[in-house]
C-alpha cells in the first residue's frame, strides 16, 4: 500500500483525505492531500485536478483555505494538493531562507549539487505520484483511490505553484487537459525569485533555464490552443515589485500567435488565499470544462 492515511475529514459532502508516502524519487516521506467529491464517495469516476502550492507552504495552506472543495464539489472533480517539495533532509542551507530549499523547491529536477539527489519534484510529480495515485485501491491503499480517473487530469497552483503548473503543462503536452494559475512566477529566468531558485538548483547558464521558464517555453509550444486561465491581483506586492511578470507571458502568446489564453487582473486583490479562495470556484469550472468534456 503505497499511502497511508493521516486524517479523513468530511468536507464539502465528501471527504478530505490527508496521506503520506514514501517516495522513491525524493528519497522522503511526501505528504499530499486528496479530496474525493462526494460523487467518488458514491462510486463513480472522477476527473482530477492537480494545485501546486506557493512559497512556503504544505497541502494543509490551500485545502485549508483556498475552498477549491466548493467547486470541486459541485462539478465531481476530485482535488490533489502535493507538498511543495521534500522535507526532513537537512541539506546544507535548506533553511536558511523561505524562498529556497525546503518548501521552495520550483517544482524542477535540480541539477546541482547538493539537490540534484532529492530535489526532482518534475518526476516526482509527472511520474511516480500519478502511478501512485492512479493504480487503484489495492495499490494506492486509501478509501475512494479506485474512482480517480488518472486519464482526465488538469493543472492550477499558485505563485511559484502557478509557474509549476504553467511549465509541467507546456513541458508535457497531453498530460493536462487545462491549466490554469494564480499569479505565476510567469517569466522566472527574468525576476529575483527565479534567479536566484534557478542559480540555486539549475546552475548559472541562463540557456538552461529557458527550458524552466512558460514564457519561454509557451513560444515554442505546438500544442494548439492554450485552454489556460491565469488571474493577477493589482493589489499583490509581489506583482508591483516585478516578481511575477503577467505582461511578458502575455506578449510571448501574442508573439507566437496562439489563442487561449485569458488572463484577467483583478483590481484590489493581493497576493494571499483570500485571492485564491475569491475565484478558485472560477478555477475549478475552468478544469471541469475540459475535464467533463
Ligand atoms: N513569508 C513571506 C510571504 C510568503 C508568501 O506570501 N507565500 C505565499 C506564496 S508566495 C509564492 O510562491 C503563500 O502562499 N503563503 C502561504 C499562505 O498561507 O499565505 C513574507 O513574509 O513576505
Amino acid at each position: 500500500m503505497a499511502f497511508t492515511t493521516k486524517a479523513s475529514i468530511a468536507n464539502f459532502g465528501g471527504r478530505l483525505l490527508k496521506l503520506s508516502h514514501k517516495s522513491a524519487t525524493t528519497g522522503t516521506d511526501m505528504a499530499v492531500s486528496v479530496f474525493l467529491p462526494a460523487q467518488a464517495l458514491a462510486g463513480s469516476r472522477v476527473p482530477v485536478l492537480i494545485y501546486l502550492s506557493g512559497l512556503t507552504c504544505s497541502p494543509d495552506n490551500c485545502s485549508e483555505k483556498g475552498f477549491f472543495q466548493h467547486g470541486a464539489a459541485r462539478h465531481g472533480v476530485a482535488l490533489v494538493w502535493p507538498d511543495t517539495s521534500p522535507r526532513g533532509l537537512n541539506l546544507p542551507g535548506e533553511k536558511d531562507s523561505w524562498d529556497f530549499g525546503e518548501a521552495a523547491s520550483f517544482y524542477v529536477d535540480a541539477a546541482r549539487d547538493p539537490w540534484s539527489a532529492n530535489y526532482r519534484m518534475e518526476s516526482y510529480l509527472t511520474q511516480e505520484l500519478p502511478s501512485l495515485l492512479f493504480g487503484g485501491q489495492a495499490k494506492a491503499g486509501f478509501e475512494g483511490a479506485d474512482s480517480l480517473d488518472g486519464g482526465r487530469v488538469s493543472i492550477t497552483g499558485h505563485s511559484m505553484g502557478g509557474h509549476g503548473a504553467l511549465t509541467l503543462y507546456l513541458k508535457h503536452p497531453g498530460m493536462y487537459r487545462s491549466v490554469s494559475a494564480f499569479a505565476p512566477i510567469a517569466n522566472p529566468s527574468q525576476c529575483p525569485w527565479g534567479e536566484k531558485a534557478f542559480t540555486g538548483y539549475l546552475g548559472e547558464d541562463r540557456e538552461e533555464w529557458k527550458k524552466h521558464d512558460a514564457t519561454e517555453l509557451v513560444k515554442g509550444w505546438k500544442g494548439g490552443d492554450l485552454k489556460m486561465l491565469i488571474d493577477v491581483g493589482t493589489g499583490d506586492n509581489f506583482y508591483k515589485q516585478k516578481q511575477l511578470l503577467p505582461e511578458n507571458f502575455e506578449q510571448a502568446v501574442k508573439g507566437a500567435g496562439l489563442s487561449g489564453l485569458t488572463l484577467r487582473y483583478q483590481d484590489g486583490y493581493d497576493h494571499s488565499y483570500f485571492f485564491m479562495s475569491s475565484f478558485s470556484d472560477d478555477h475549478v469550472a475552468h478544469a471541469a470544462k475540459y475535464l467533463n468534456a
